[in-house]
């Protein structure tokens, strides 16, 4: 036994030890098989099939690959089922031949329509791969509190973005499949938020696909997508994603979150305090609390979309505490931002003049709060 290792270790201990490290050094293959599938098309050629499974000849034929990629293509789906993104049968009755189904997770990485694919393009991009790279030497060697800002010669996330039209796309199309599927739940089985709200204004609503469901769900809210005046730019006039056009009760408005934020009775925050460090967090909640003052009356509400790490479904479920604590380190890297615990919340409410705050509601790893003036 080497002499680092306790005496007492047995084997079988090593071993698995051994296979933990190997596990997470494999992670990466998973998720790169994962993206060799979607860039392949294989969700979408069993989406297309005449069944809903389809063979791996069929498969294969289907994305016109030679016959030599056959098997190597039974080795991905083999590992990718394992995953939990295919279900297989075989049909006894018929040629006992092994068939393919999609399961949730891969519907959601149809292309074109599947709400999760633009999403992990997007943490697999080499560019996004290469800043994780970049990780350590951070620690090591840098004095700027922005990993990213360090590996881009002190330039902000958002301002790189604006330098690279390719990375700006597949960075708002991340951002508005994830409003879809989220915005398609809250107005669905979370009604309740939007109750006796009159106006609201979606702060850093991106391209507009929250405010779009939300104003479309809602006739009687009404609406405004508000963000950087150049990411707002074109919407009115039919950029974007979605038909903002012609919704009579949807505006946009250009503007900065840290300076003056159009007044209404409920401000919503999706995915915008994680980006920030607590100091700019309190700015933000300052000047939503004012615009929801508005009149000088204490009444709306700020509706934040974040995670709140280690809650109730993080405990129930380690999958989701796991995703959320990669959202944390992803917000670090990225922007010095941090994904916050209850706790943290609480201070940062108090601290920029909240009365109180209520967990309303979760989405997956991500959770509604309410704070109020
Ligand atoms: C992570 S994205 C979230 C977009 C959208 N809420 C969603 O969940 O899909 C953050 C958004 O904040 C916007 N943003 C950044 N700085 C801002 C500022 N000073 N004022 C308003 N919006 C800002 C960005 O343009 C971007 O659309
Ligand atoms: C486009 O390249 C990068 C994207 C991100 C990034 O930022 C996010 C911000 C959010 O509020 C929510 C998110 O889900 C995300 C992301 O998923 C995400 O990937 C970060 C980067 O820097 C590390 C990027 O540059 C490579």
């Amino acid at each position: 036994m080497a002499e680092y290792l306790d005496a007492n270790i047995s084997g079988e201990e090593l071993l698995e030890a051994q296979a933990h490290v190997w596990s997470y050094s494999f992670n990466y293959i998973v998720s790169m098989a994962l993206k060799c599938a979607v860039e392949l098309g294989v969700p979408d050629a069993i989406h297309r099939h005449h069944a809903p499974t389809a063979s791996l000849p069929a498969l294969a034929s289907s994305l016109q690959l030679d016959p030599s990629k056959t098997e190597p293509l039974r080795r991905l789906m083999r590992l990718l089922v394992h995953a939990g993104f295919f279900t297989t049968t075989t049909d006894e009755e018929e040629d006992e031949e092994v068939r393919y189904s999609l399961t949730t997770a891969t519907k959601l990485l149809l292309r074109g329509q599947g709400p999760a694919s633009a999403f992990l393009l997007l943490q697999l991009d080499p560019k996004t791969i290469t800043s994780w790279g970049a990780l350590s030497a951070w620690f090591q060697f840098s004095s700027n509190p922005v990993p990213y800002e360090a590996g881009h010669g002190g330039v902000s996330f958002w301002e790189c973005m604006e330098k690279d039209p390719r990375q700006k796309k597949s960075f708002y199309d991340a951002m508005v499949g994830d409003s879809k599927l989220v915005a398609g739940v809250l107005v669905s089985e979370c009604k309740e938020v939007l109750e006796g709200v009159e106006s609201l204004v979606d702060v850093g609503g991106g391209t507009g696909a929250m405010a779009v469901a939300i104003a479309k769900a809602f006739p009687k809210v009404k609406c405004t997508v508000f963000d950087l005046p150049h990411v707002v730019a074109n919407l009115k006039e039919g950029g974007g994603d979605d038909v903002v056009k012609g919704l009579e009760n949807l505006e946009v408005a250009g503007g900065s979150m840290f300076e003056k934020i159009p007044h209404a009775d409920a401000i919503l925050l999706k995915w915008i305090l994680h980006n920030w460090n607590d100091e700019k967090c309190i700015d933000i909640l300052k000047c939503c609390l004012e615009a929801v003052f508005g009149d000088g009356k204490k009444k709306g509400k700020v509706i934040i979309i974040d995670m709140v790490v280690g809650n109730k479904a993080a405990v129930e479920k380690q999958e989701l505490y796991g995703v959320q604590l990669c959202f944390d380190l992803l917000m670090l890297a990225s922007y010095n931002g941090k994904e916050r615990d209850e706790k943290e919340w609480e201070t940062l409410f108090k601290v920029a003049g909240f009365s109180g705050y209520k967990i309303v509601g979760s989405l997956g790893p991500r959770s509604i709060i309410e704070a109020y003036p």
